[in-house]
């Protein structure tokens, strides 16, 4: 497990990272999100060792992350950082020799990822040719080529098309193993509810949740959407003492559960009115989001 503890950062007496904790746990993609100047970057740069903290520390399996284990991070910086006048495939090869990777065994995974990615027939062009887009899938192969143990990802996802994202997201997922944790900052909360396990939310340098997908939607497990049949008078289901009634507008309502199995409450709404839908409330992650950081 990759955590960070206590993670502080400066800048000429500004502090734009306070006092932040959180962990990335292997085999599961960790969405963090937070608006322009949360600072997202700053505690990702201070993960792979590009910044330094403040105060606090980065831990990988619980002990003080080390030079080596850093390296073996597959970084994509949000700065990007490839070769606009080198050719695509040399490129690849070039960045996992520079991680000790034997030149054949690099030249073969670079026609992997390259051909993954949709960019085979782009791998003898000169990196400045491509599209922005396309750019962006050369360079979250250059952070994959040395078969990473940890992916630290800055709005991988930034700039692309939506086929180009399902790429991506297919690819990413085959490349997480049991062992490796992911972390990717996004703004794009509708992609990261697909593909997140677990979300990191910082808001003005501080950490506002952190957690399961599925627990930070937990809060508010027990609410589901009622409609009755026909034109039945949704405000009724006052009286149920199983459920507290939340808001009702003609046959439509939302309830939460006091008591009991849903299953068993929905007998007791029965009880009182035909029922033709009753379905759990699933909050989406856009308004977890915004009532984390508000
Ligand atoms: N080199 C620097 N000198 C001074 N301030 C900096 C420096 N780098 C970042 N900051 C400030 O730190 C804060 C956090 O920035 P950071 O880039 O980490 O945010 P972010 O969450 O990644 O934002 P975005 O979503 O826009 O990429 C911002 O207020 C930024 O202006």
């Amino acid at each position: 497990m990759l955590s960070v503890l206590g993670l502080t950062r400066d800048y000429d007496g500004t502090t734009v990272l306070d006092d932040v904790s959180f962990d990335v746990r292997p085999g599961r993609m960790t969405g963090f999100v937070g608006a322009n100047g949360a600072g997202k970057t700053t505690t990702m740069r201070i993960i792979v060792g590009v910044l330094a903290a403040t105060r606090g520390s980065v831990t990988w399996g619980g002990e003080p992350i080390s030079v080596e284990q850093r390296r073996r991070i597959g970084y994509l910086p949000e700065e990007r950082g490839l070769y606009p006048k080198m050719k695509v495939h040399e490129q690849l090869v070039y960045f996992a020799r520079l991680h000790g990777r034997a030149t054949a065994e690099a030249a073969a995974r670079a026609h992997e990822l390259l051909d993954r990615l949709g960019l085979a027939e782009r791998a003898g062009d000169l990196l400045e040719t491509l599209s922005l887009g396309n750019q962006q899938r050369v360079q979250v192969a250059a952070a994959l080529m040395h078969e990473p143990e940890a992916l630290v990802m800055d709005e991988p996802f930034s700039g692309l098309d939506p086929i180009a994202v399902d790429a991506m997201v297919s690819l990413l997922r085959d490349e997480v193993t049991p062992h490796m944790p992911v972390l990717f900052s996004s703004h794009q909360l509708e992609l990261v509810e697909g593909l997140c396990d677990d979300l990191v939310i910082l808001s003005h340098g501080r950490l506002v949740a952190a957690g399961s997908v599925a627990d930070l939607r937990g809060r508010e497990a027990d609410r589901f959407r009622v409609v009755l049949a026909g034109d039945a008078d949704a405000s009724t289901l006052r009286d149920v003492p199983e459920v507290v009634l939340l808001d009702a507008r003609g046959p439509e309502a939302t309830v939460e559960l006091r008591d009991g199995p849903p299953e068993e409450v929905l007998r007791a709404l029965q009880s009182v009115a035909p029922v033709a839908e009753f379905a759990r409330v699933v909050r989406p992650l856009a308004q977890i989001y915004r009532e984390a950081v508000q």
